[in-house]
């Protein structure tokens, strides 16, 4: 991340802090505005990544069964309140063509997804579409499986409280048997 976008964050934080009537010189304190600066640019880091280039690369094989990638961990931040959602993330696809890609890339385009203020729904729309304009495969379906804190720690409070969502492309959205294969899977 640029300087001056540290040094937004760092003065950013530091007017939270105040606010909220923190005495900004205190020892555990003091460094707080950094820490955070370099914390965002982590789990922001995803902000300028299109998910689309990890399935640029695909080796021709044929197989032209579903492939399931199930319980990807994952943390976002929510962008209503700026605090965690997290969870699972399963990612389906029969391909089409012999187009397969590396297993890898579907937790990599999960994390650049993830890293950056999100909603769930649009995690889930995100990835179901990266995949269907890259692989071009015979289906997609990504199912999310998430707590949300601002759910859980504030607000409404439900602890233990679960969104899930869903996301269906191609064969997955027209053939009902095929996404209950999936989603048998993933209970299992
Ligand atoms: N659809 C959807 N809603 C979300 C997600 N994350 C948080 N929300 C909800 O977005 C809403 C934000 O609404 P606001 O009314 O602006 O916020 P709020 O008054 O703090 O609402 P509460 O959280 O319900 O107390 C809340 O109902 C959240 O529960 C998400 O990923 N998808
Ligand atoms: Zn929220």
């Amino acid at each position: 991340m640029a300087q001056s976008k540290q040094e937004k964050i760092k003065k950013a934080v530091e007017m939270i802090l105040e606010a909220i009537g923190e005495d900004t010189n205190r020892e555990g304190i003091l460094e707080t505005p950094n820490r955070v600066a370099t914390m965002y640019e982590e789990i922001f880091s995803g902000m300028n990544v299109d998910p689309r280039d990890y399935f640029t690369s695909s080796f021709c094989e044929e197989h032209e069964e579903l492939i399931l990638v199930k319980d990807i961990d994952f943390h976002s931040v929510c962008e209503h309140h700026l605090i965690p959602f997290f969870g699972k993330a399963h990612v389906a696809y029969i391909p089409q063509n012999g187009q397969v890609t590396g297993i890898g890339n579907f937790a990599k385009a999960i994390e650049a997804v993830a890293k950056r203020p999100q909603i769930q729904e649009r995690m889930t729309t995100t990835l179901a579409n990266a995949i269907e304009e890259t692989l071009s495969p015979r289906g997609v379906l990504v199912v999310i499986e998430a707590e949300h804190l601002c759910m859980t720690m504030r607000g409404v409070k439900k602890p233990g409280s679960q969104t899930v969502t869903t996301a269906a492309r191609g064969v997955f959205e027209k053939d009902s048997a095929k996404r209950a294969e999936v989603l048998s899977f993933i209970r299992r």
